[in-house]
């Protein structure tokens, strides 16, 4: 089949049409819990994987949910998916959920959207602005606790840390000017990541690793366990208080 989309329209459909899914799942409250987390995570990973595999049969797919798709250590675009991020938040009935679509070519993201169903927010990286609200002397952090990194930014800087649930949620947080930074340590895969960086790459924010080297995806092993965002305002700051500890 040759799709029409183009690759930006078929990453933001995607988001979108896995979004819709994913409310449909959690409609009338018929679910709950882990169960309702798990049908959530095998629904929309299966209507991406075939939305992929009949729109682009020749790329590699390296999904949170799914095996592989294709060989994504001969092929050059690599989509990087998470069907549900923030799957605990899903099932406990908050709205800090999202759906992560990127593209990967050599390593480098080109095309990403980011979902957020519950609030009925898409952001897409060829269309999103960069915020141009003040700073806020805000910084996201997961609902779970920052990690000892995070807490360091948050006293050098004198940011207060606000409890968010989902990688993609944290930074799209960053993306629409809530929050000046999100810094992440102590693990995370490729998939819970490279669209939120795709699209805030797209903004015009500081992305990289915390000794502030690029964040290269479509690694043999897809963890990808330390990252910040931020507002390019901050990122001197913040990436030399991260060197005084790391
Ligand atoms: N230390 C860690 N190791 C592995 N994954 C982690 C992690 N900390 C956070 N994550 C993942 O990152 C996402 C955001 O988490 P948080 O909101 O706590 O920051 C979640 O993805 P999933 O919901 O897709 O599993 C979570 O599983
Ligand atoms: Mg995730």
């Amino acid at each position: 089949m040759i799709s029409r989309h183009s690759d930006a329209d078929l990453a933001a459909h995607i988001a979108d049409g896995a979004g819709q899914i994913l409310l449909g799942v959690r409609h009338g409250g018929l679910l709950g819990g882990r169960h309702l987390g798990d049908v959530g995570d095998a629904m929309a990973q299966a209507w991406i994987s075939n939305v992929l595999v009949r729109h682009r049969p020749h790329d590699a797919v390296l999904s949170e949910e799914g095996a592989d798709i294709g060989d994504r250590s001969s092929t050059d675009r690599v989509w990087i998916i998470d069907p549900l991020d923030g799957t605990s938040e899903f099932a406990s009935g908050t709205a800090d959920w999202a759906v992560h679509v990127a593209l990967t070519e050599g390593g480098a993201v080109t095309t990403a959207a980011v979902s957020l169903p519950a609030v009925g927010e898409l952001f897409r990286s060829d269309t999103v602005d960069p915020p141009v609200t003040p700073l806020t002397g805000r910084m996201a952090a997961s609902r779970y606790g920052g990690s000892y990194e995070s807490a360091w930014v948050s006293r050098r800087l004198s940011l207060n840390m606000i409890g968010i649930g989902s990688a993609g949620a944290k930074a799209m947080a960053v993306v629409r000017g809530d929050v000046d930074a999100y810094v992440h340590a102590g693990g995370q895969y490729e998939w819970d990541n490279c669209a939120p960086v795709g699209v805030a790459l797209s903004a015009g924010l500081h992305c990289s690793r915390l000794d502030g080297s690029p964040i290269v995806y479509n690694q043999p092993q897809p963890y990808m366990p330390d990252f910040v965002i931020c507002r390019t305002e901050i990122r001197d700051d913040l990436l030399t208080a991260l060197d005084e500890i790391w």
